[in-house]
């Protein structure tokens, strides 16, 4: 951003433009959050640098729609300074901390306010918080831990959270949401850091279209917004019918996984995919055929244990040239029959048509029993590990994967060549050619059995319909994503089953389309 920010100048387009469009967008975030302006009482917390800066043009915007505003100078700014002079010109209220010895003024409007605005430190180098700015960031701490009704919303980045590593100070700002500026920063993608940004809203700053366009050349990592998922949505032809959007068979499901099955197979049909075979074991076949009326049943020989038989493969196969993508491996099970039957259907050796495919779960599971499988992948896949999987991949540790994700996910997908989705907080996605985003939901909700095999179905429902495999992972992830954050919001965080997800995933599909007119 300081690159940025430096090419802006030379385009013409200065930094005080920049942070009065920052500040500006800021405020009318925060305005729409409360719900308005008029009668609120906010308090920003202004620290030394721009980010203070864009503090005091918060401030006066919101004072200018009739919010009662004081703005508490964690640090001093320069005497000289024309937001300060702009925002008392406005009428906003100004308390100095060098002037609130033992903090009374500042736990008063703590206690009182509706929402804290933290501008102290944004992206400038970083240092740990010293006494002062930490003394503050530990009371706003402490009171946002009492008072549940108060707002915590940081411009840019949380306080004291490392702007380049997401390292975190152990008083850093916890907040209820933080407005990025432009580019996040990868303090708010990185853990511990990412925790403590809690929702995340990018805001345009106004750079010159030609800078931008530079930039995002430049950037390799893309932060996803409804925005850059909604250019990935087709439209739907009004002059169509299911074979239109393709025909996704699932291998799925053992004795002990019956749902596993089941929930890929109602994600696929969610996402608007035109038809979905599930070849799952004949006892599994049994029990989900009653409850998935809309899917296709491919019901397949077992062995002694309820798993498919690998014979089951030349029957999978002989069909494949009907179908237009693949999923495979939830609720596999794990044995030799079932790496023999993953070898077949996946790994190079027999000559069926390459569909698109995703793998999750027991899929990669089995996968990594296969020798040089990630040379012998035959058709453009997703493969979509947890942090366990992707340590069953790839040999490394847990700890690391978590330690790097975004690196060790690109490592992967361009060593395989294929497109790699690392599940968690923060989902990666890579591309084999060196692309890749983060999907910018934390959410407890999700942390239940069977919501990996509802994702698996979604990128499978989207990779039928002729998505590519980089965009169904990116863009799958996030319907996913922005479904659990709607179910958290009416159930809460905990007691949400996977598929509480199912029913929200078109509206989530339509709002993000929005009213764009559909073409003939
Ligand atoms: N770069 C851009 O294009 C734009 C940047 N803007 C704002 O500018 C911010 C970056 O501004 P700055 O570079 O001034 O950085 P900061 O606002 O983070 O402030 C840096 C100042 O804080 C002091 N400081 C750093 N760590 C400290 C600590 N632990 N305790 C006490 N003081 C400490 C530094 O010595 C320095 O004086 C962004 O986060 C954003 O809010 C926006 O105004 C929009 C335009
Ligand atoms: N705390 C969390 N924040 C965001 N997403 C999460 C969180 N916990 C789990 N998820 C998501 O939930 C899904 C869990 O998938 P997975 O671990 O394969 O479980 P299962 O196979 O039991 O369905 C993934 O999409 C993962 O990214
Ligand atoms: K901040």
């Amino acid at each position: 951003m300081q690159a940025l920010e430096a090419a802006s100048e030379t385009a013409g387009v200065s930094t005080d433009a920049l942070m009065e469009n920052a500040g500006l967008a800021c405020a009318l975030r925060i305005r729409q959050r409360m719900g308005g302006a008029a009668g609120r009482l906010v308090l920003v917390l202004v620290g030394p640098g721009n980010n203070g800066a864009d503090g005091l043009v918060v401030a006066r915007h919101l004072r200018r729609w009739g919010a009662d505003v004081c703005c508490y100078i964690v640090r001093g700014r320069p005497a000289d300074d024309p937001k300060m002079t702009d925002a008392l010109a406005y009428g906003v209220a100004v308390v100095d901390s060098s002037e609130d010895h033992g903090r009374p003024n500042l736990g008063r409007l703590l206690g009182s306010c509706h929402l804290v605005v933290d501008a102290i430190l944004g992206a400038g180098r970083y240092r740990p918080l010293d006494g002062l700015v930490g003394d503050v960031t530990v009371l706003v701490n402490s009171i946002r831990s009492d008072r549940p009704d108060l707002s915590v919303v940081a411009v840019d980045l949380p306080t004291g959270v490392n702007p380049d590593t997401g390292a975190a100070d152990p008083r850093a700002i916890v907040a209820d949401e933080t407005l990025a500026l432009c580019h996040p920063k990868h303090g708010i993608a990185n853990f511990p850091g990412a925790g403590l940004a809690g929702r995340v809203t990018v805001l345009e700053i106004g750079l010159p279209a030609v800078v931008s366009a530079a930039a995002d050349a430049d950037l390799p990592t893309e932060w996803m917004t409804p925005a850059s998922a909604r250019a990935l949505i087709a439209d739907r032809p009004l002059v169509s019918h299911k074979g239109t959007f393709g025909h996704l068979m699932i291998v799925a499901g053992s004795r002990n996984f019956v749902g596993a099955a089941s929930l890929a197979a109602q994600g696929a049909h969610r996402v608007g995919a035109g038809l979905v075979t599930l070849a799952a074991p004949d006892s599994v076949y049994r029990l989900a055929a009653s409850r998935l009326t809309e899917t296709i049943h491919l019901p397949l020989p077992e062995d002694a244990d309820g798993r498919i038989d690998p014979s089951a493969a030349d029957v999978i196969l002989e069909r494949l040239n009907n179908y237009s993508a693949l999923a495979v491996g939830c609720g596999l099970g794990l044995s030799d029959g079932t790496a023999t039957l993953i070898e077949r259907l996946l790994l190079l050796g027999e000559n069926p048509p390459a569909l698109p495919t995703v793998i999750d779960a027991d899929g990669l599971n089995n996968l990594s029993q296969c020798a040089d499988w990630d040379k012998r992948l035959r058709a453009p896949t997703v493969l979509t590990p947890h942090p366990g999987e992707m340590t069953t991949l790839t040999g490394r540790p847990t700890v690391e994967v978590q330690a790097d994700r975004l690196e060790i996910a690109s490592q992967s997908a361009k060593g395989w060549r294929q497109t790699v989705l690392l599940k968690g907080a923060h989902t990666v996605v890579a591309s084999p050619g060196g692309q890749r985003c983060i999907l910018p939901f934390a959410n407890p909700a999700l942390a239940a059995g069977g919501t990996g095999d509802v994702l698996t179905g979604v990128i499978g429902g989207l990779l039928a319909q002729g998505v590519a495999p980089y965009d169904a992972a990116r863009l799958g992830g996030f319907l996913h994503g922005t479904a659990a954050d709607r179910v958290r919001s009416q159930r809460g965080d905990a007691g949400v089953v996977a598929s509480d997800l199912l029913d929200h995933l078109p509206a989530v599909i339509a709002d993000l389309r929005g009213p764009r007119a559909t073409r003939v």
